[in-house]
């Protein structure tokens, strides 16, 4: 949606309030905008300080499914999901925005949640040569699998993932990622008579979703997605940050093209990893998730192992500072000279 038509069609624009049941928000700026609707900076009425991230989404009579109800369902699933499975969730969970607020409007739905920073997408767009050290990608690349791996958990798959749908905390949390826009995630789980978790019998065809560059190669081949493909397109997320030059089809959009590239890659190490020393790791990772089907349960395990030997091979620390917190450092240590 364009700024025109959600300040005149919506009502919504800068100082304008948007009030709920808990409390009144007030628009400060556009964060980003989406096919849909749009995300602004907002802060509560009663304390400018307070900032939140208001997502908005025109009703349409012609939309079957809202967006922003599945966001919400699966961002409630995830977090009822931590609740009854105990054990370490913290890893896994911290990766989501928690919901502030819900709420719809005679011509929007609206959901706030908590703020998030700049995207790894900005983030690698800012630096120089455009990827992260070996050292910040391969940490970072831990995290955003949590999160996939709390999101499989609980049931869903994203079918988008890629470095724009990713984004760092503000202020303190610059070394937390969190995963955004399940805006085409699908449940591939859904609970059966005895309350439990079944997996749902695959489509035969099922129309592209996701983004060229990012889609795993079942989604060209137009199969249904399960959780293997959410890693595959991880891995590729994981090459786009690292890769000097970035992945071979960057700069290709035809699907069939890319498609072709994706299963030749597999066969050119030094195309597809340009001299990493982690090459070998890699290439065992693609080679584990070219192996599984549909149904098949990850072994996340051996693919955070993966990357932990892939730190040791190019001689890094994966929890150390990260790219953009670097500044930070030097100016903590300037001022405790
Ligand atoms: N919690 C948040 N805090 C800060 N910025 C956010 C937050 N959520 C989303 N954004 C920003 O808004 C942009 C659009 O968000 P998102 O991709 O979730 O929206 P969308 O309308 O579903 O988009 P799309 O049509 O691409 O699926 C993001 O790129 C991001 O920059």
């Amino acid at each position: 949606m364009s700024d025109e038509d959600l300040e005149d069609e919506l009502g919504i624009k800068p100082g304008a309030p948007i009030d709920s049941s808990k409390a009144v928000y007030i628009i400060d700026h556009m964060l980003g905008e989406g096919g849909f609707g749009a995300v602004f900076l907002v802060h509560d009425e009663k304390n400018k300080d307070v900032q939140f991230a208001l997502k908005v989404e025109k009703k349409l009579d012609t939309r079957r499914h809202s967006k922003l109800k599945m966001e919400i369902a699966i961002l409630k699933a995830v977090k009822e999901f931590k609740g009854k499975s105990g054990k370490d969730n913290d890893r896994f969970m911290r990766h989501f925005t928690d919901i502030v607020d819900r709420g719809k409007k005679e011509k929007y739905f609206f959901l706030v949640m908590q703020l998030v920073g700049k995207s790894l997408a900005d983030l690698k767009a800012a630096r120089t040569d455009k990827i992260f050290s070996i050292g910040t990608g391969l940490g970072v690349a831990h995290q955003c699998l949590e999160a996939v791996e709390g999101l499989h958990g609980a049931g869903y798959i994203h079918r988008d993932l890629k470095p724009a749908n990713y984004a760092i905390g503000p202020q303190k949390l610059t070394h937390t990622v969190y995963i955004l826009d399940f805006g085409i995630a699908r449940m591939f789980k859904k609970v059966n008579e005895n309350g439990e978790l079944e997996l749902k019998t695959p489509r035969q065809v099922v129309g592209f979703k996701g983004t060229v560059r990012f889609a795993s190669l079942a989604c060209h081949r137009n199969l249904e997605m399960g959780p293997k493909d959410d890693c595959e397109s991880w891995f590729y997320l994981l090459l786009d940050l690292v890769v000097l030059n970035g992945l071979p089809w960057r700069k290709e959009s035809d699907k069939k093209v890319v498609a072709k590239l994706k299963e030749d890659s597999r066969h050119k190490k030094e195309v597809l990893y340009n001299k990493l020393k982690c090459a070998d790791e890699l290439a065992a990772t693609i080679k584990y998730l070219d192996g599984l089907l549909y149904a098949d349960t990850v072994d996340y395990e051996f693919l955070y192992n993966q990357l932990k030997e892939a730190a040791k091979k190019s001689g890094v620390d994966m929890d150390a500072q990260y790219d953009w917190e670097e500044g930070d450092k030097k100016s903590t240590m300037k001022s405790a000279m």
